[in-house]
């Protein structure tokens, strides 16, 4: 996390933006200097479990490469850190989606639960987008066990290194069409959001969205992203 100046975060109002419509935008949580260098581990076979070429599976047009075990130290800190922030609100969450399970206050205990159902292997994950790649609608969902939030981080800028490439996040509401939102964010900043479903206050009780993200083509130049999904993979 950012070393240069401690990271701000309004928390109140990050639990209010993932309340209101299910996304939160972090400024700043990786300085540049750690952005360059989580992309430019991408080179580094020995960091990775896994290449997908999204081609290939109709997932889009791109690259990304699954991060082993042991994690780059800034993504582990991160890892640990967004989800003992988050943990709070998953809960509220799954309380009001009617899910019995709550989740655990401190991460090692959680990814204990993950291990323990067979979900072993690690799915933070570095994209690559160059020119006329794109990623599809989609949700990470890696077995049974899924926490209800999970980060993107941009690695690179996205003024002097690419164009287009935005964040897309749809909303599939009940007996209604979707909705988008469209994020542009500046490198280092993170976004917070819904893996699958979020409850929305209705006049009879809360009832359940489900949550669609997707990359938009990249116009020009090349995109880099950092994916921290804080369930594992089975
Ligand atoms: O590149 C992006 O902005 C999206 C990445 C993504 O789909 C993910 O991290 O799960
Ligand atoms: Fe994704």
């Amino acid at each position: 996390m950012n070393k240069e100046k401690k990271i701000e975060v309004n928390w109140d109002e990050a639990y209010l933006g993932l309340e209101e419509k299910g996304f939160f935008v972090i400024k700043n949580i990786f300085s540049k200097h750690t952005c360059d260098k989580i992309k430019n581990l991408y080179q580094v076979d020995s960091y990775f479990r896994n290449k997908i070429v999204m081609e290939r599976y109709n997932f889009g047009k791109g690259e990304y490469k699954y991060l082993d075990y042991p994690l780059p130290k800034e993504v582990e800190k991160a890892r640990k850190y967004l989800y003992e922030k988050l943990v709070n609100i998953a809960n509220v969450w799954q309380v009001k989606m009617r899910k019995e399970e709550l989740f655990p206050e401190a991460y090692p205990q959680f990814l204990e639960i993950c291990h323990k159902n067979g979900q072993k292997r690690p799915t933070p994950l570095i994209l690559k987008y160059k020119k006329g790649d794109f990623n599809c609608l989609h949700q990470d969902l890696y077995g049974d066990i899924y926490f209800p939030f999970q980060v993107v981080i941009q690695l690179a800028d996205s003024i002097n290194d690419y164009e287009g490439g935005e964040l897309v996040l749809t909303e599939q509401r009940p007996r209604m069409q979707s909705k988008a939102n469209v994020i542009s964010m500046q490198k280092g900043d993170a976004i917070v959001f819904a893996v699958n479903e979020r409850p929305v206050n209705g006049k009879k009780g809360s009832y359940k969205v489900k949550m669609r993200h997707g990359v938009s083509e990249v116009k020009d130049g090349e995109r880099y992203t950092l994916g921290i999904i804080f369930h594992d993979a089975s």
